[in-house]
């Protein structure tokens, strides 16, 4: 269902079938409105239908979309799940991890967090004056907030709300996060990958001390936050359009873009397969010895593996190592194909090499 808000005030008015008809066509209308507040909590809809305003919006008007989502991880276009995100905690939650297109490092969402997107012709657009928009938002709630020179918006010294960019063409956005009500700890252990050895290509997260809104202004919240950020919005670009809502149910997802995109984003081509080139050093004391190895990885796929062994170790169980590490070229990295069997008589401590690699991989 599609519904309107009259400028600041929440009363829900009836929905024009014009605007119906709109989002429940399955072709892709140009979206017409200027401020946009998702009511669905799917990452993979309010990424995707971000998106699609992204690419379909006429490049001459600003535009602002505001949404939360249900709990997951959101990588940056260039990053490594591997290296920023905690895949086991992540796997033991069922807490996703979702790779965006925009540039930029790694941030935890929840329903305590809200974020914001605004959209503008790329001659006019400047992410310093978009983040004083929202910053403004915040200290009109009473927020004693300031914002650094990458745009974090921070309470003292502790952030609450990071940024990320996508410029395409003649339009950009300033798409960020803010921490209201967050569960901090759960962001603390999903992030956590504590990988140093894995040296990645690409962009690496800034990690920073956190706080939430409400542990230091109680009253702030996600309501007050959406009508704050809609009225800098309004004042700053002089818009006075009627803010849209939308919703994954009203048939907005069935349009053709979106369901693609939020396909696309479900894949392991895109969740992993984009992840730039890295290498992962790591080592292990067996009983027997200690073993180092190097893995090469691109697109997500095993360019190379060796391994090397104390110098006491026997030669034909080197070889059945080097053999054995071989056999890993071309495979998916973290999920090694478990077509890869093991001779049944192979030595334990081969099999013990093995699982070390494995367990590393997938975590
Ligand atoms: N939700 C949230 N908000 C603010 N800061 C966070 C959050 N989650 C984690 N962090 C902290 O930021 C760093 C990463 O900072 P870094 O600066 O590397 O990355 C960002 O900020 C990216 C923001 C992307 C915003 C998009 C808007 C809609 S979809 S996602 C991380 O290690 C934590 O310390």
């Amino acid at each position: 269902m599609i519904t309107h808000f009259a400028r600041t005030s929440f009363t829900r008015i009836t929905c024009t079938s014009t605007a119906l008809r709109c989002f429940a066509s399955g072709s892709a209308p140009t979206p017409e409105h200027s401020i946009y507040i998702s009511e669905s909590t799917d990452p993979y809809f309010n990424l995707s239908f971000e998106d699609w305003l992204f690419r379909h919006k006429s490049p001459d008007k600003p535009l602002l979309l505001l949404y939360r989502d249900e709990p997951c991880v959101v990588i940056g276009r260039n990053q490594n799940p591997w290296k920023e995100v905690n895949l086991r905690a992540s796997r033991q939650t069922g807490i996703p991890f979702i790779r965006r297109h925009s540039g930029g490092g790694t941030v935890y969402h929840d329903l305590g967090n809200t974020n914001f997107s605004i959209h503008l012709p790329r001659a006019s657009f400047d992410r310093h004056a978009t983040a004083q928009v929202v910053l403004k938002a915040v200290r009109s709630l009473g927020v004693d907030a300031n914002v650094n020179d990458r745009n974090d918006i921070c309470v003292g010294k502790d952030k609450v709300s990071g940024s990320a960019y996508k410029i395409v063409k003649d339009r950009a956005y300033h798409h960020g996060t803010m921490l209201i009500s967050t569960k901090l700890d759960t962001l603390g252990e999903l992030l956590r990958s504590g990988k140093d050895t894995m040296e990645t290509r690409g962009v690496a997260s800034v990690r920073s001390p956190v706080c939430d809104l409400q542990q230091r202004y109680g009253h702030v919240d996600h309501e007050k936050f959406v009508r704050a950020v809609i009225d800098a919005f309004r004042k700053e670009y002089d818009v006075h359009e009627e803010v849209q809502m939308v919703n994954d149910a009203d048939g907005t997802q069935n349009i053709e873009y979106i369901k693609h995109g939020m396909k696309e984003l479900k894949t392991w081509d895109w969740a992993f397969g984009q992840t730039p080139e890295f290498t992962y050093k790591i080592e292990h004391g067996f009983p027997w010895g200690v073993v180092s190895a190097e893995i090469r990885s691109k697109h997500g796929v095993i360019l190379s593996c060796s391994v090397a062994c104390s110098e006491s170790t026997e030669e034909h169980l080197k070889e059945r190592l080097a053999a054995l590490v071989k056999r890993l070229q071309g495979q998916r990295y973290g999920s090694v194909d478990d077509g890869i069997t093991l001779l049944a008589e192979e030595d334990e401590r081969v099999t013990g090499v093995w699982e070390w690699l494995r367990t590393e991989m997938d975590s």
